[in-house]
């Protein structure tokens, strides 16, 4: 204690990080159930025995195949359905039922993606050291997150955030979160986890209710992990890991969208979710309000590419959504390809979306399919309210397979 006192602002500094958030590994997950599109209006009327409304099964075939889905994994299946009646009503109470389905399933399949991750990454589950969890299925304390660190094997330590009922702009809340962990921690490896099984959305078609079926074609089941951490290292564990960067993450921001409360609202009930999406509205606010977001987010980094300079991961909230996108940017039609193909091989799985579209782009990116190889990328994610993430993104030297931290940066484990 005889030592000078130390500066506390220098004791702060000493704790950031050198350099930026990077994404460090992906992994995914789904339910083994895969639905094909194609089939899903006769599966679907035949589960909740209404297909003696056959009108209302001609549209739902025709809104089935408008919102560039090709097949989509579903934890619930007929037979969990024939087990639970009342989940064919939104109007009896059948909430418990459902939470009890979820508890346990989601952080089965959370921690499936997040092995993934781990063993992509290279180091022990223990050297995790911060935990983002974000799911809109369920309601429980403790939650997936707690559940996670024994099914992990995460210290008992590990610093814990989760995050409830973010809709579809989860994945990057829960990626803008772990940005600032990484940043203001020196050390930190975070570890994001996004989780959506749907059967709390799970109901019987009805004549006049058009957000049932929007509900029942779009979205999907499914799990992304992400490590993110800042400055790279090579350690001993004993064998030499070298953690590989695969996308740094240049800033990330949230933006409300004025007058747009009741656009697009979830919530509990005694039935399951309620609420609604104006899906007319949704394209269009998005299309008037996205170029202001980017230029918000790349015009102070000084970035001067254009639009089909980037590469881009676009929330893909249904085929209209990214069609709105294309338009009001001016894309090339190759830009949202990634956004597409998630959206077709795997539906909308809110905020898991996004991490998806993430790890197809570094396939894309390793294959060469990514024309031009950009080295700046944009992330957009849109949810409740009419909530905007924006995140700018760039894509490390070698994509995961070169980037190496030098020798100095040797960590014995
Ligand atoms: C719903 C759509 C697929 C409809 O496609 P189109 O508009 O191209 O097609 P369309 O106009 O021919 O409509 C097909 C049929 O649906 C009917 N229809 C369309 N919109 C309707 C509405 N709002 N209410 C009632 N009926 C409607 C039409 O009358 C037509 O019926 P008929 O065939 O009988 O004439 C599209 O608008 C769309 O994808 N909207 C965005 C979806 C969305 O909001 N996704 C975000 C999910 S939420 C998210 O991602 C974030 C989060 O949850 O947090």
């Amino acid at each position: 204690m005889g030592s000078a006192p130390a500066n506390v602002r220098e004791i702060c500094r000493a704790k950031r990080a050198d350099g930026p958030a990077a994404v460090l590994a992906i992994g995914t997950a789904n339910p083994a159930n895969c639905v094909l599109q194609d089939e899903f209006p006769d599966l679907y009327f035949s589960a909740t025995k209404s297909e003696h409304l056959t009108g209302l099964k001609d549209k739902f075939t025709r809104v089935c195949q408008k919102l560039g889905v090709r097949k989509r994994y579903l934890h619930h299946t007929e037979e969990l359905l024939g087990a639970h009646p009342e989940f064919l009503d939104h109007h009896a109470p059948s909430l418990d039922a459902r939470l009890d389905i979820v508890k346990a399933a989601v952080p089965e399949l959370a921690a499936e993606a997040s092995r993934r991750a781990i063993d992509e990454w290279g180091r022990p589950a223990d050297d995790i050291t911060h935990l983002v969890v974000t799911t809109n299925s369920g309601a429980h304390m403790p939650g997936v997150d707690f559940r996670l660190v024994p099914l992990l094997g995460l210290r008992p330590t590990v610093r814990r955030t989760m995050l409830y009922l973010n809709g579809c702009f989860a994945g990057a809340a829960a990626l803008r979160v772990a940005k600032d962990l990484a940043e203001n921690n020196r050390g930190a490896r975070v570890l994001v986890v996004c989780a959506e099984i749907t059967v709390l959305l799970f109901t019987r078609p009805e004549e006049g209710c058009f957000q049932t079926l929007v509900n029942q074609g779009l979205f999907g089941d499914g799990a992304g992990a992400v490590i993110v951490g800042a400055d790279p290292v090579m350690i001993r564990t004993p064998a030499v890991v070298r953690e590989r960067p695969i996308f740094e993450i240049v800033s990330a921001a949230q933006t409300i969208i004025p007058d747009s409360e009741d656009v697009i609202t979830m919530y509990i009930t005694k039935g399951g979710y309620g609420g609604n999406i104006s899906t007319r509205q949704v394209p269009v606010l998005i299309g008037d309000n996205i170029e202001r977001c980017l230029l918000d987010a790349f015009e102070p980094l000084g970035i001067g590419a254009g639009w089909n300079d980037l590469f881009w991961d676009v929330h893909p909230g249904s085929s209209a959504i990214l069609d709105q996108v294309d338009a009001v940017l001016h894309l090339k039609p190759e830009k949202l390809a990634a956004s597409r193909r998630v959206l077709s091989e795997y539906g909308n799985m809110f905020g898991v979306t996004v991490i998806f579209v993430l790890d197809e782009l570094r396939r894309r990116m390793q294959n060469g399919e990514e024309e031009g190889a950009p080295e700046w990328g944009a992330m957009l994610a849109f949810g409740p309210g009419l909530t905007v993430e924006t995140m700018v993104l760039h894509r490390c030297v070698a994509q995961g397979t070169g980037a190496a931290p030098p020798e100095d940066k040797l960590t014995a484990a």
